[in-house]
């Protein structure tokens, strides 16, 4: 599979070279130069194949023949080793769990799938090391960090924004040492993102170290987030109405990986965008202008993004057409008060625990079904309710049991460099 840079096509890459490099030399993001559709016959019998199998299916035409089909399929066993259900709960509304893997966070799949496609393509060549930068609004680093934890040659660092993730997220990503380094930023996520960016494109530090981004501009952490939408399909395919998912949304990643499993044929009809108070995309849906902003800190901390880099790769999807993008995509935005009182009405009504990100699904999927008929709605569960203990349980009025896994975790000392600009960066990347 051929990939070009978004900011020139002519600027083309196999899928080794995007995922060593993350970005395109011109730092445009990648994407696939042709979407494979899969045969009728694959989503009528979806019921009937195992996971790998649909996983195997779903990313194989966007790896080509660069990983031999039994390592492939090794490292999809790796990634999907737990479960994806589809809980219902109320009439029409059910949410997919992607919150069963080792971190709680639907980024699990991801991170483990772009951790076993490096770490393969470092065993193969002679790459050397590479360094894994990374910026999270919470949940990404903690991903990352548990997928790349001993891996061969690889060197992790996250930058993640002090005080604005919560205490289990930093622990995720604070405490695992080894091979992985937390960088604390004096800033807000967007700092975090742009001084990545800028660390690529600043020649001492990429003449000294081998760069590559674990964020979802990477085609090996982005693509795999496709996965999610088939599983939720195999479970909802004798639903006869049209489906719309909500997705709750900051870099658009996921939402735009379920965009293109609909153009490999995955019957969805409608996608929402689910914001909260951080709502670029929601405005640009009803002005047409993409208005970046700095972002604003909310409970959902992970949705907190000001200027999602995934946003091009949509535009891409519907070919930059305004009016196309609008047949097939909703987005709304809501602030804490109503997230709030959603967890609570959905908890006291329904008694489903939801956490912040998806309770903000929720209110999405809420409002376009208001808006629109015929349509069973689901939307993603992208995190445990006990990654944001103190929301969650204030809200509800109760204790949420702490997993073993977590309750271990706390325990553990955070470590972490503080660093405030991005020559604080460029000093760490240099030493
Ligand atoms: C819990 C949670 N929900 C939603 C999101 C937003 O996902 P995306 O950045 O793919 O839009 C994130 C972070 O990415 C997250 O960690
Ligand atoms: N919400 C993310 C922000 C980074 O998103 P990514 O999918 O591009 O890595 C986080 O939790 O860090």
């Amino acid at each position: 599979m051929k990939y070009f840079s978004l900011n020139n096509k002519e600027h083309k890459s196999n899928f080794e070279n995007a995922v060593v490099n993350g970005l395109a030399p011109d730092k445009g993001l990648y994407f696939p130069e042709s979407i494979e559709q899969l045969p009728v016959s694959f989503f009528e019998n979806l019921e009937k194949l195992s996971k790998p199998e649909i996983t195997f299916e779903a990313i194989k035409s966007f790896v080509g023949n660069e990983i031999p089909d039994s390592a492939l399929i090794d490292i999809i066993e790796k990634t999907i080793d737990f479960d994806f259900p589809v809980v219902e709960i109320e009439n029409k509304i059910s949410t997919l769990e992607l919150f069963h893997g080792p971190t709680l966070a639907f980024k699990d799949v991801g991170a483990r799938f772009m951790a076993g496609s490096l770490g393969y393509f470092i065993k193969k060549g002679n790459l050397g090391n590479i360094t894994v930068l990374v910026a999270t609004s919470g949940d990404t680093g903690g991903a990352v960090a548990n997928g790349f934890l001993g891996v061969k040659g690889i060197d992790v660092v996250i930058l993640y924004p002090k005080a604005k993730v919560s205490d289990i997220q930093e622990k995720q990503l604070t405490t695992l040492g080894e091979n992985i380094t937390a960088l604390e930023v004096d800033g807000n996520f967007d700092d975090c993102q742009a001084m990545v960016k800028k660390a690529f494109l600043d020649k001492e530090v990429t003449s000294s170290r081998r760069l590559t981004s674990a964020n979802s501009i990477n085609v090996a952490r982005w693509l795999p987030q496709m996965f999610y939408y088939f599983f939720a399909y195999r479970q909802l395919s004798s639903k006869n109405e049209k489906l719309v998912f909500s997705v709750p949304s900051g870099n658009f990643g996921n939402i735009c990986a379920g965009m293109m499993a609909r153009k490999m044929g995955l019957p969805i009809d409608h996608f929402v965008a689910a914001n909260n108070s951080n709502d670029v995309v929601t405005n640009y849906l009803k002005s047409g202008e993409y208005l970046p902003k700095p972002s604003v800190q909310t409970i959902s901390n992970a949705m907190d993004v000001g200027d999602p880099s995934n946003f091009v790769r949509i535009l891409k999807i519907f070919n930059e057409d305004l009016s196309n993008l609008k047949e097939g995509f909703s987005a709304y935005s809501f602030d804490d008060k109503v997230t709030k009182q959603a967890i609570h009405k959905v908890y006291e009504e329904n008694g489903y625990v939801m956490d912040p990100h998806g309770a903000v699904g929720y209110l999405g999927l809420q409002k376009f079904l208001e808006e629109h008929t015929g349509y069973y709605g689901t939307f993603l569960g992208t995190a445990h309710p006990v990654k944001f203990l103190d929301t969650v349980e204030r809200t509800i009025g109760e204790k949420v049991e702490i997993p073993d896994s977590i309750q271990d975790l706390m325990h553990r000392q955070k470590k972490s460099l503080q660093i405030s600009n991005y020559e604080d960066l460029k000093g760490y990347l240099l030493s």
